[in-house]
């Protein structure tokens, strides 16, 4: 399903570049899980952006289905993203003043989806998620597990083909932290492919293949 090609990225560091990503060459088929690991400052995050279409700033070839996503314009690049990748951070990025319901109905929000469909799978992915109770909350009256849940929910609520987590438990208690991992499993059971980075060896365990970054060079 993806394609990278000899992607590298580096940051101006003085006369210099500062290289966080070398010759990163990376296949990922379709209903795969795989973890990313490596150091701090190995360039998982970097890499995770490339994949997400959060950072437009590199250089190689980026492939999805065969599609050459390294040749789009910023706006096909966007609609493609949106249409396609759902991302889960670390620190949930939930929008403040918006509910739970408000946060989970904005993916859909740039569909051309009638209001009905809309308001239908903002009711299942609550159901699946077991977060009915919570829908007219907002972020602060919520836990830190169930904002990372709601967040997750957010990511998929436009049923994306892949599903991006940076450091998805890495805010979270152990236990929430797990709960956060069993959805993940049962997303990729449905058939999502997932690439996420963690920290957390038993986490990357549980993917079906980890992928090791060192000084932007994939191991
Ligand atoms: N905007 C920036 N300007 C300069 N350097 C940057 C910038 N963003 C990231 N870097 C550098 O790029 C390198 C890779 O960063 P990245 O966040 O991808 O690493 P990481 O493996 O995800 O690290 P961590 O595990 O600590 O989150 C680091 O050396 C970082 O300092």
């Amino acid at each position: 399903m993806i394609e990278l090609k000899h992607i590298e990225k580096s940051h101006p560091q003085g006369d210099s570049r500062l290289f966080v990503l070398r010759k990163v060459s990376l296949a990922i088929g379709e209903g795969e899980f795989v973890s990313i690991v490596g150091p701090s400052g190995s360039g998982k995050s970097s890499l995770l952006s490339v994949l997400g279409l959060l950072d437009a700033d590199w250089t190689g070839e980026y492939l999805f289905d065969g599609q050459p996503l390294h040749a789009m314009k910023p706006k096909q690049r966007a609609e493609f993203a949106r249409n396609n990748i759902g991302f889960v951070f670390q620190q949930y990025h939930l929008i403040d003043d918006l509910t739970v319901r408000e946060n989970l109905e904005l993916p859909l929000d740039y569909r051309d989806m009638p209001r009905s469909e809309r308001q239908a799978r903002v009711a299942d992915i609550l159901d699946r998620f077991q977060i009915v109770g919570k829908k007219d909350l907002y972020p602060r009256q919520l836990s830190g597990g169930q904002q990372q849940l709601v967040a997750v929910a957010r990511a998929v609520v436009a049923r994306p083909r892949l599903l991006l987590a940076d450091e998805p438990t890495g805010a979270l208690h152990s236990s929430q932290g797990d709960m956060i991992m069993d959805l993940l499993a049962e997303l990729h059971r449905d058939g999502t492919t997932i690439v996420q980075v963690t920290h957390n060896p038993a986490y990357a365990a549980r993917a079906g293949r980890t992928v090791e970054l060192f000084d932007g060079w994939l191991k």
